[in-house]
């Protein structure tokens, strides 16, 4: 069998449009744009990517973009400063402060400091306690990115074994309570997990979020499985100095067993963008009293 590759990017693009849409309508309805804060603290080229394609994402969406770059000399008491005023800015429906922070600073201090309504990231313990007792609340991107795609490529997920790969508050864990929630049997490995390659083999649905490069290979995947590849690994390339982007699963060899998976680039990422500014009109909408924008 030869997977179908499952085109995050593409997807991704309608959801943007969608987003779009729904950021016009609130534009019209408020007298402003949906706006995203961004923070950056330091000078990381590959976060500072990151930023600079959100921001541009968020002038596509008809968005406002505040973006923040802050030397990593930053003490932990001004960054709380900043939050705090982009908490009260009435401008601001989203709050982004990128991970990781330096070590200097507590970023679970951090996180609790944003406002649970601005948490467009949902990292929040409010947010997400939300996730894990079945209330609305705000979502993480890249899991919720992940099961958009699930959902498009399987329809229902009832009943379906899934293993989850990676236990972090960013991924692992949110993507888990998202699965219970579309009632899939879920089992979540991590790396004091026995026997990876055999839990994996029990998996029709298989979520790898580990930052290890093609760690996952094909002969674990059990045959017609589904993978969702969320690894953004940075490896040398063929050509002398250049690098290349993989996932954490060995794509090739797994496409050969899987009935579709996502690549890297061109899969998770763009959706995590995307659930982002959806999560940012969202934000907007409830902040200003409105219903949920439809279809998002
Ligand atoms: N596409 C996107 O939009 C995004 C991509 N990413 C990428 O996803 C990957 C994971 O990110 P994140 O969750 O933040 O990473 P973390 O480093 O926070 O978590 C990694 C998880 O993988 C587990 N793990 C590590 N080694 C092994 C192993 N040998 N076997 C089994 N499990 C293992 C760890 O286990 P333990 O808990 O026991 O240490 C941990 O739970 C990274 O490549 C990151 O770049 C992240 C966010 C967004
Ligand atoms: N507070 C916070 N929230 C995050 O959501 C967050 C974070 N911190 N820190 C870093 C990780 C990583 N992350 C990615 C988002 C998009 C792509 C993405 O769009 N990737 C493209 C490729 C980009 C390229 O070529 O460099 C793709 O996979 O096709 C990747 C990685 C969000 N993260």
């Amino acid at each position: 069998m030869t997977a179908a590759r499952i085109d995050g990017k593409a997807v991704a693009a309608a959801l943007r449009g969608d987003v779009a849409d729904a950021a016009a309508v609130f534009t019209d309805r408020t007298g402003r744009a949906p706006g995203l804060a961004t923070v950056l603290v330091g000078e990381d080229p590959a976060s500072a990517v990151y930023v600079r394609s959100k921001g541009k994402a968020t002038g596509e969406a008809g968005m406002a973009s505040f973006s923040h770059t802050l030397p990593d000399t930053i003490s932990e008491a001004e960054l709380l400063a900043l939050v705090d005023q982009l908490n009260a800015d009435d401008r601001v429906d989203g709050i982004l402060v990128q991970l990781p922070l330096p070590a200097h600073i507590d970023a679970n201090r951090v996180i609790a400091a944003i406002d649970p309504a601005k948490d467009v990231d949902g990292f929040h313990p409010v947010n997400a306690g939300r996730l894990a007792t079945g209330l609305d609340g705000l979502v993480p991107c890249t899991p919720l990115g992940c099961l958009h795609l699930l959902k498009q490529q399987l329809g229902s997920l009832a009943g379906k074994d899934a293993v989850v790969i990676g236990r972090s508050n960013i991924v692992g864990k949110p993507m888990a309570m998202l699965l219970i929630g579309e009632s899939a049997t879920v089992t979540v490995a991590h790396s004091r997990t026995r026997d990876l390659p055999d839990v994996v083999r029990r998996a029709d649905i298989v979520v790898a979020a580990v930052g290890r490069p093609e760690m996952i290979r094909g002969s674990w995947i059990k045959p017609g499985a589904t993978v969702i590849d969320v690894g953004i690994n940075r490896v040398p390339a063929a050509e002398e100095g250049k690098t290349r982007l993989v996932g954490d699963v060995a794509y090739d060899e797994a496409a050969e067993v899987a009935s579709a998976i996502t690549p890297v680039p061109g899969g998770v990422g763009p959706m995590t963008i995307a659930m982002l500014l959806r999560n940012t009109v969202v934000a907007a909408h409830r902040r200003a009293g409105l219903p949920d924008p439809e279809g998002l």
